[in-house]
């Protein structure tokens, strides 16, 4: 994989470096929350525009069907990534047409230029291999020099992930580089108890790297929308919380093949629960009420760990000698249930442990909730990234920068 160093070295001057970076940052509204994967990737773009590259940022935002969605727009980002750099960022408002033409066009040595969400484009994530083919075709028309270094997007085969690179002459940027380094780290030698902690909401996507996992952690532990499908497989009713109902034989296969490994599964003991999901706008107070996780009521919704659990876990996870941990315990976006999210980072603070923190809203919700970001052994912008990295799979876009 060529560096950014290497192709610094190589010089940029007038060059259009296309940076594929991953912007998909939590937004309420217009206002973003934790800027943290904008700063991950500004010292790439700054070291870039510096040695006068065009540099042309590109990102998903969020899961748009395809189509242009304003919800969507990477404007806020393009605008905080220019606070960032401290200089003024163009931005195009459509991905391959006429804004994003001129505004590349109108770039001049050192100058930066965000595109409009990629996914406002049915190519970008197309399965069709031609579909996303044309899409890149397009995209490389934008630039002369390929920069990957969206590691959060790194496991979507996406145009503009795996089919550009194959286009233009392309280097790994810095922000791929640290991950790619600590996350290493934790499929060699790593120091032992092992404590995984999954939780989140993407359940299908994370499910199946549990199956690696039995073979590397010490001790497994399950919350936020992941859960349910866990208790389910328990043989416990969850009521309406998130369940991944075609997923349930898998995990109970799982939880078999754990106890012949010796592997420990730590499930929710208890949970809070409410009729219905929570107002994250006005965040007006949803008054959960406390469950044991084996009665759960049938018009209920489990939206984060109870306070047992909360203990339960701080125990598991206080002698643990490395922990990696993606996927927040509950909905913290609300305050009525973010002490379940608190609860593991907290545990994660007052251990000695080597703590990888992976994800964008994990990253985000430490932050938020006012941790500091120094307290953790490395937070990482990728969370279904890191853990496919650390399931052992060929990722296409670090496969994409490899030649
Ligand atoms: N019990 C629950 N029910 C529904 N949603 C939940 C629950 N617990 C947590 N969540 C939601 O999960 C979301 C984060 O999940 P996600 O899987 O996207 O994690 P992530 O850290 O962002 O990883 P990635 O970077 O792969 O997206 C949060 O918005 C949170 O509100
Ligand atoms: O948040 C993430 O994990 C990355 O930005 C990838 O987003 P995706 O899961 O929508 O592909």
């Amino acid at each position: 994989m060529k560096t950014i160093d290497e192709l610094l070295a190589e010089g940029v001057a007038g060059k259009r470096v296309f940076v594929r970076a991953d912007l998909n940052v939590p937004l309420d509204g217009t206002t973003i929350t934790d800027d943290g994967r904008i700063r991950a990737v500004r010292p790439t773009i700054a070291a870039l525009a510096e040695a006068g590259a065009r540099v042309v940022v590109a990102s998903h935002l969020g899961r748009p069907k395809g189509t242009p969605d304003p919800a969507f727009s990477l404007a806020p980002a393009a605008a905080r990534l220019g606070e960032l750099l401290g200089t003024e960022v163009a931005f195009a408002t459509d991905t391959v047409g006429e804004s994003a033409r001129a505004t590349v066009a109108g770039l001049t040595d050192g100058q930066v230029a965000v595109i409009e969400n990629l996914r406002f484009n049915p190519g970008e994530t197309s399965k069709d291999d031609a579909e996303r083919g044309a899409f890149a075709d397009q995209l490389a028309e934008l630039a002369d020099v390929y920069v990957g270094d969206g590691f959060g997007a790194v496991h979507r085969k996406h145009a503009s992930v795996y089919d550009l690179p194959a286009r233009l002459p392309h280097a790994a940027g810095g922000l791929i580089a640290t991950e790619v380094g600590v996350l290493k780290k934790l499929t060699e030698d790593v120091a032992r108890p092992y404590a995984v902690v999954l939780g989140g909401a993407k359940v299908s996507d994370k499910l199946g790297v549990i199956d690696h996992l039995l073979e590397k952690a010490d001790r497994i532990l399950i919350g936020g929308g992941m859960a349910y499908t866990f208790l389910k497989a328990k043989g416990y009713e969850v009521g309406i919380s998130l369940l991944q109902e075609d997923q349930v034989p898998a995990v109970q296969g799982y939880l078999k093949r754990a106890e012949e490994l010796g592997v420990e599964f730590v499930l929710p003991v208890d949970v809070l629960v409410a009729g219905e999901f929570p107002d994250l706008k006005t965040k007006a107070p949803a008054h959960p009420t406390t469950v044991a996780a084996d009665a759960i009521p049938a018009d209920q919704e489990g939206l984060d760990i109870g306070p047992e659990t909360r203990k339960l876990y701080a125990d598991k996870l206080a002698d643990a000698a490395t922990v990696f941990w993606n996927g927040p315990m509950g909905v913290f976006e609300h305050p009525d249930y973010a002490e379940g999210t608190k609860a593991v980072a907290q545990a994660l603070v007052d251990s000695e442990a080597f703590s990888v923190v992976g994800g964008g809203d994990s990253a985000a919700a430490v932050r938020i909730l006012g941790f500091d970001e120094n307290a953790f052994g490395h937070i990482s912008t990728g969370g279904g990234a890191s853990l496919e990295y650390l399931e052992g799979k060929t990722l296409p876009g670090l496969a994409a920068l490899e030649d």
